[in-house]
């Protein structure tokens, strides 16, 4: 049977269909994998369509500079890709494919009427994961493309589990270096600002100590929520960097704007009442922040380096727990004229 003469499959392959549950463990909801089908064939389209509708999100494309632009914008879990299109082959397509870090990603199928072993051959030295020739056996063309979308299942739920911290549940040391090198250098490119903040748990080893280490980590799990709760925008970004510390990445944000969000992090952890009779800065527990701001200004031709960034916001930590703890201090880059020094900032 060829592909043109596909027709709806009306079985809907039940362990494909709970494959295709959302690609984060902690976000739980349901969401179809979607599948790009890239022929230049309206008759083909339907009929895959037809065919993977009930499984799959389908988005048909009957020209690979479009799928292209889709693919870098929208996520996509699979391709299948006809070879003979005339706006560009599928080799050159699957070749821009693989080499955008953006869509480098996407399993790619190529499907096509060409059965010579050069063309597989080299269809698979692209990057290419299955060959599969027309007429196509429906059976088949639906087993492979559920095996590949188990593959891409697992794969997303393992990336996922390698970059969130198995304690708190908010973003690990790598995935926070990563978001902040990347917002970083996306600050200094286009000329935008950028705080990051030092969070600290104060007077945490009294409190292991005197509480145990059980209530020790329920206490950093609640604190840990407690500071994700005051994200506002969603390039807010949370990590814990160790231990007792976490960092929130707020890119596009002043100073102004960081030390609105410093108070309502010493105030959100303070409102969790959690007791802690060891604690010198108060009688429940409490977080020390050290921000820097980072504004990327024409006239300042030195970039400090991300771990610069960091060193200058630890040091603001260091001076608010030797301040007194239960405060924020900071510093912004590059130095204003006459520092700011706000009192208000703490109880
Ligand atoms: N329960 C628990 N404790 C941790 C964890 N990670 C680090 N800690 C503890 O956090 C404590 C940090 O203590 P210190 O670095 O001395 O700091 P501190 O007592 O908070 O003092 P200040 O920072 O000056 O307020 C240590 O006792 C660590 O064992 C964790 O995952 N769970």
């Amino acid at each position: 049977m060829s592909v043109s003469e596909l027709r709806p499959n009306q079985e809907i392959d039940a362990s494909a269909v709970a494959l295709s549950s959302g690609t984060s463990v902690a976000n739980s909801e349901l969401r179809k994998q979607t599948l790009m089908v890239v022929d230049d064939y309206q008759s083909n389209l339907q009929a895959m369509n037809a065919l993977f509708e009930y499984q799959y999100q389908v988005v048909l494309f009957d020209n690979a500079k479009d799928a292209l632009t889709h693919a870098q914008q929208e996520s996509v879990d699979l391709i299948l890709l006809d070879l003979d299109m005339p706006d560009m082959h599928g080799y050159e397509a699957c070749t821009e494919l693989k080499s955008n870090p953006l869509t480098a990603h996407i399993p790619v199928i190529f499907v096509t009427a060409s059965d010579s072993s050069d063309d597989e051959a080299h269809g698979l030295l692209l990057g290419a994961v299955d060959y599969i020739t027309k007429p196509v056996n429906l059976t088949i063309l639906r087993a492979r493309v559920r095996n590949h979308m188990e593959l891409v299942y697992y794969r997303k739920q393992l990336e996922f589990l390698s970059s969130v911290d198995g304690l708190t549940g908010v973003a690990n040391r790598r995935q926070l270096d990563t978001v902040l090198l990347q917002q970083f250098a996306s600050t200094i490119r286009f000329g935008r600002c950028l705080t990051l903040m030092m969070i600290d748990i104060d007077d945490f080893k009294p409190y292991n100590d005197f509480y145990g280490h059980m209530q020790g980590d329920d206490c950093l799990k609640r604190v840990a929520h407690a500071i994700q709760s005051v994200r506002r925008r969603e390039s807010d970004f949370v990590g814990r960097y160790g231990g007792e510390e976490f960092a929130m990445v707020l890119p596009d944000t002043d100073l102004e704007g960081g030390l609105v969000m410093a108070q309502k992090l010493l105030q959100t952890v303070r409102g969790l009442n959690i007791e802690h009779q060891g604690a010198t800065a108060a009688d429940r527990v409490t977080i020390s922040i050290g921000l820097t701001v980072y504004e990327a200004k024409q006239d300042y031709p030195e970039h400090i380096s991300v771990e610069e960034l960091i060193k200058l916001a630890d040091r603001q930590l260091y001076a608010a727990k030797r301040d007194g703890k239960n405060r924020v201090n900071y510093y912004q880059v590059p130095k204003l004229p006459t520092p700011i020094k706000d009192d208000t900032q703490h109880e």
